[in-house]
């Protein structure tokens, strides 16, 4: 909720116990996990790499090579099937580029910032919540050492172990006692440390003499850096503009559009899949934190007065494990589990759409691999979320980093559509006729026309759409402006002057009764945003683990669903007899749509699956002398490494059964035989 955090300026500060931003320091793998042994499969199978690798590259930006593209591509595929087709969303496709104004009427030109800090010396740049976090940990545990308290043995072990390879702001921890009047404070800070403001980290630095840990060297006050890349659209240089942060805005710019597009039926969803760009202070945690990155986004608009959900009963017996923000304000990390019905029906999760989709987030993840156990719900605290927020949760999954938020899931109200229409002065609202014919009591707002042309000239259509867009509650307060001075005094888009004044005389904005046929609202926004980076690298980690019997055997169980290739074809030998029955094989896969490679190298067979592990191809099809005459083939499952043999047409059919139609491995391939082998 990158927007809802960066807008806090609304709502200076966060009590939040500890988000789970990407920790340096804390460990909560278990023990056999080893990020280095990951890291390293992930680059030398080409997953991903440093962009612009051989110039020496740029921090927070990376390639993707083939196995990476193609667990990418199947995510959005799933993302796309799960959220855009089964929900009936209507996808766009919106220009990256973005121009000034719609990013000023956003808040992003003015609130889209973090607080950096300068060392006064070197030039170098730190982000100060991170630096003032990593200094108090370091201290904290250097006074730990000194008081010879010990953590869990193991996460120590595990920790030295990674010592060397990490490259950290804090280099070394002094063995330090604080006085428990410090040690009470830095612990307060670092468990708020995501809401204060520039200031107050400021006074921190002060206080405490947090300096360049490497050096030594003072640091300049923390500034304020927009993140966001600016630029200048076309040779004039005269439109200035921005690479967008977000898909959202564009989503909403086109509201009119889509309600037309779907009859104009309410609810109904956006959705959008593309690139954002996010200028990060320190980027870092690999594909964590980085300044370009694939965003998946859905905004569904919604009647303000009615936010039940058809399908919410699809969803409602779903247990979660929710960390609401009473439990946070009270010094809890563990969440409690409850149903999404329960978490509604207690007004946790303030309305039904919002529950609905946290039930779907949490599918969809499960659906492409990512650990039940490694996934919690963190609701925002009241003031951690902008002024219009009326509720935010962000999926959090457990990495090695520690709990890294990858989904955020926020009711943003009639925020975005509003300030946009006030801009534009177009309506984005809804018009629904009534079944029954209403008497309200409404402002109403009539023009003396005539007036207009001589005294606004060029502006007076616009002054006149302007006036006559106004919403009730807009049009209260011009109605109280009118009577107190008698005249309006307003800021109207394109106009030629900076202020336009109306005359009390030239426009009559009064209460009365009127008998209605439409109700006209502005719909609220659920957004579930989604950081596809983010989940493939946390997908990395909770799939990777190593054969008990060879800790050099690495694996990635991917599901089928999301694996980048799905077989592995590997003849016997390199025996001439093989071959056309290989080259049939490989079209019959082919005919089949499964993706698949053909390993036929001299290296063993149990070395060419061992490869292939790694790549998280979940199937191996072994031909050998008996394929040749009875067209059977081996069927070789990835994580048990159990074979069965079967028809060529009957080991398809289980490979799509199991790939495609969540079959399990037993189910899927319960009428073919269990095959004993050797090769493993
Ligand atoms: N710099 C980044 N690199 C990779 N993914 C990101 C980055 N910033 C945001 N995302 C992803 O986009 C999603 C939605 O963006 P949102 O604005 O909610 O993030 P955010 O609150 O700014 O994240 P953070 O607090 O970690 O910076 C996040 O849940 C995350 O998955």
């Amino acid at each position: 909720m990158q927007i809802r955090q960066q807008l806090r300026s609304f709502a200076n500060k966060v009590s939040v116990t500890r988000k789970g931003k990407e920790r340096l320091i804390v460990n909560k793998m278990t023990s056999e996990f080893n990020r280095e042994q990951l890291e390293s499969v992930l680059k030398r199978r080409f997953f991903f790499a440093p962009a612009f690798d051989i110039y020496g590259g740029i921090s927070g930006l990376y390639d993707y090579g083939p196995p990476g593209c193609a667990v990418q591509a199947n995510v959005v595929d799933t993302w796309r099937k799960h959220f855009v087709l089964e929900e009936d969303m209507l996808e766009v496709d919106t220009t990256m580029l973005t121009p000034y104004e719609v990013l000023k009427t956003s808040g992003h030109v003015d609130k889209f910032a973090d607080w950096m800090c300068r060392d006064l010396k070197s030039g170098e740049i730190f982000r100060a919540d991170h630096l003032v976090e990593e200094v108090l940990e370091a201290r904290l545990k250097g006074d730990k050492q000194a008081r010879g308290i010990t953590e869990n043995p193991e996460e120590e072990a595990e920790k030295k172990k990674k010592k060397k390879n990490r490259k950290k702001k804090v280099k070394e921890i002094k063995a330090i006692k604080l006085d428990d009047q410090t040690v009470s404070e830095y612990e307060m800070i670092v468990a708020k440390i995501d809401g204060y403001s520039g200031e107050e980290l400021g006074e921190f630095m002060e206080k405490y003499n947090i300096c360049n840990p490497a050096t030594g060297d003072p640091l300049d006050k923390p500034q304020q850096f927009n993140l966001m890349f600016e630029t200048h659209i076309g040779p004039s240089g005269q439109i200035k503009g921005f690479l967008r942060p977000e898909t959202a805005q564009g989503q909403f710019l086109n509201f009119e559009k889509l309600l037309d597009f779907n009859n104009e039926k309410m609810p109904f969803a956006s959705a959008a899949i593309g690139k954002s760009f996010r200028n990060e202070i320190s980027p870092r945690s690999g594909l964590l934190r980085v300044r370009e990155f694939l965003m998946a986004e859905i905004e569904h608009y919604v009647d303000p007065d009615d936010k039940s959900h058809p399908k919410f009963h699809t969803v409602k017996d779903m247990t979660l494990d929710f960390l609401p923000r009473d439990l946070q304000e009270k010094g809890q990390t563990e969440p409690v589990k409850m149903t999404i019905g329960e978490a509604v029906s207690k007004k946790i999760v303030d309305n039904q759409t919002l529950g609905y989709f946290l039930g779907r987030i949490y599918l969809f993840l499960m659906k492409i691999g990512i650990s039940p156990k490694k996934f919690r719900f963190r609701q925002h605290m009241a003031n951690e979320m902008a002024h219009y927020a009326q509720d935010c949760w962000d999926g959090e999954l457990l990495t090695s980093y520690g709990w890294i938020e990858c989904v955020g899931c926020a009711d943003r109200s009639a925020y975005d559509l509003t300030v946009h229409s006030r801009k534009t002065g177009e309506k984005l609202c809804v018009r629904e006729t009534l079944a029954e014919p209403k008497i309200v009591e409404e402002f109403d707002c009539e023009i003396e026309k005539k007036k207009f042309g001589p005294k606004f000239r060029r502006d007076a259509p616009k002054v006149e759409k302007w006036l006559l867009s106004r919403s009730q509650v807009e049009l209260e307060e011009l109605a109280q402006e009118l009577s107190s001075n008698g005249k309006i005094v307003a800021r109207i888009p394109d106009t030629t002057v900076e202020e336009v004044e109306i005359p009390a005389d030239f426009v009559k904005i009064k209460k009365m009764k009127k008998t209605v046929h439409v109700r006209e609202y502005i719909p609220n926004v659920i957004e579930p945003s989604f950081g596809i980076g983010r989940i493939i690298y946390c997908l990395y980690e909770h799939s990777f683990w190593t054969r008990p019997e060879d800790s050099a055997r690495a694996v990635l169980s991917f599901p089928p669903l999301v694996a980048p290739t799905k077989v592995l074809l590997v003849p016997l030998s390199n025996n001439a007899t093989l071959q056309s029955t290989v080259k049939d094989v490989k079209e019959q896969l082919k005919a089949a749509k499964i993706p698949f490679k053909v390993d036929d190298s001299s290296a063993s067979i149990g070395k060419r699956y061992a490869r292939n592990d790694e790549l998280g191809t979940p199937f191996g099809i072994t031909i050998d002398f008996d394929s040749v005459k009875d067209n059977s083939v081996t069927l070789r499952e990835r994580d048990s490494t159990k074979q069965v043999r079967g028809s060529l047409k009957e080991i398809i059919k289980a490979i799509n059964e199991i790939t495609y139609d969540s079959k399990s491995w037993d189910e899927g391939v319960k009428n073919l035989t269990p095959f004993e082998s050797q090769t493993e």
